[in-house]
């Protein structure tokens, strides 16, 4: 771990801590997938949290161990090591830096595609002689995850009471889907110990412009979402399961029905942090518009056409915390 000295945190924004409350276990939209009737939690989930947590997924555990144990040895490497596999535009090794616009966190990060067997040459050219453990590691986390993300995408069209039931998962399980695949450190910042209620950025509040992200992490603490009423609510980290986050997509495919949840992560004083998160997009040329077996009578679409190509340039162009769909809504956000 690298220790830094005082000001160097003053760079980061930091953030009061005491309008937050922590997710108590009772009030969690905590998703059994073993369970017959959960399409119905699931739907209510996502349209009032555009977030829940998912138990009994059937994901074994060492696929999610293996990889963070070559996630931890990727992160332990020097940072000239590291920089090999960077910078990351879009794909590759990324430290405090988020994005091309300007945007900063307490984070290191590796963004890689979803699906590296296409693009196999550059993968591999990150890892320098030997990427194969690390490679088979990440291919087979991100099948199982697309997997358990495809059953949910499907319970959700079950739950909506839509045909086929493969309309939203179809778009992810696409061989030309554009999905993307990011493994976060957050390395503990010793000197938030001296700053009584505040709390750096990990990663800045934001939406995630693809249609599903399926998020798992170490029991280190971090992540927030931020409810109706603008206030931020603390997750409790669980090692065992996953967190789901609807998209900004995936908004739109339901005509907002479902909420992409805007969330941040909170820097650690103590401890690592380590999350992996696959986020399930569509194909480039796919057009995402209000599924019109969800449009009731005379029910307009609230978004401009849009393919996600277009999207995503456009989203390439926006600081994390702006309101990306924003700019596709037909009446303009206040
Ligand atoms: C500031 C940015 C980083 C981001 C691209 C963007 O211009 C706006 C969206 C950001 C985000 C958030 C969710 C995912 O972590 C991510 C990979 C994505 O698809 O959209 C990041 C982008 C990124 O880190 O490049
Ligand atoms: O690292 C985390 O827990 C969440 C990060 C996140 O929201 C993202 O990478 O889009
Ligand atoms: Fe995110």
């Amino acid at each position: 771990m690298v220790v830094l000295s005082k000001p160097v945190i003053e760079h980061y924004s930091l953030v009061k801590i005491s309008k937050s409350q922590t997710l108590s276990p009772s009030g969690t939209p905590i998703i059994d997938l073993s369970k017959q009737d959960c399409k119905y939690q699931l739907v209510k989930a996502c349209q009032e949290f555009g977030f829940f947590k998912v138990i009994n997924h059937g994901i074994p555990n060492e696929f999610i161990s293996k990889l963070e144990t070559e996630a931890i040895k990727f992160f332990s490497l020097p940072l000239s090591e590291k920089e090999k596999a960077g910078p990351a535009s879009p794909f590759g090794y990324g430290n405090k830096n988020i994005g091309q616009n300007g945007d900063v966190g307490w984070v290191e990060y590796l963004l890689l595609t979803a699906n590296p067997g296409l693009h196999y040459d550059k993968f591999a050219a990150f890892f320098g002689v030997s990427p194969e453990n690390f490679l088979y590691a990440v291919n087979s986390y991100i099948s199982a995850i697309k997997e358990m993300g495809s059953e949910i995408l499907e319970l959700l069209a079950d739950g909506l009471n839509i045909q086929p039931r493969n309309v939203f998962s179809k778009l992810v399980m696409n061989e030309q889907s554009d999905s993307v695949f990011r493994v976060n450190h957050y390395p503990p910042c010793p000197q938030l110990g001296d700053l009584t209620g505040k709390n750096l950025i990990g990663f800045g509040e934001h939406t995630d412009p693809q249609i599903i992200s399926i998020l798992r992490s170490n029991n280190t603490s971090g992540l927030q979402i931020s409810l109706k009423d603008g206030s931020w609510l603390s997750v409790p980290p669980d090692q065992n399961s996953f967190f789901v986050i609807v998209g900004d997509s995936l908004q739109v495919l339901t005509n907002g029905r479902f909420k992409s949840v805007r969330h941040r992560v909170l820097a650690n004083g103590f401890q690592s942090r380590i999350s992996m998160i696959y986020f399930g997009g569509p194909p480039l040329s796919e057009r995402i518009a209000p599924l019109p077996s969800l449009m009731k009578g005379e029910e307009d679409s609230l978004y401009k056409e849009f393919t996600w190509f277009e999207y995503k340039r456009s989203a390439c162009k926006t600081r994390l915390e702006d309101n990306r769909l924003g700019l596709f809504e037909k009446i303009a956000a206040t």
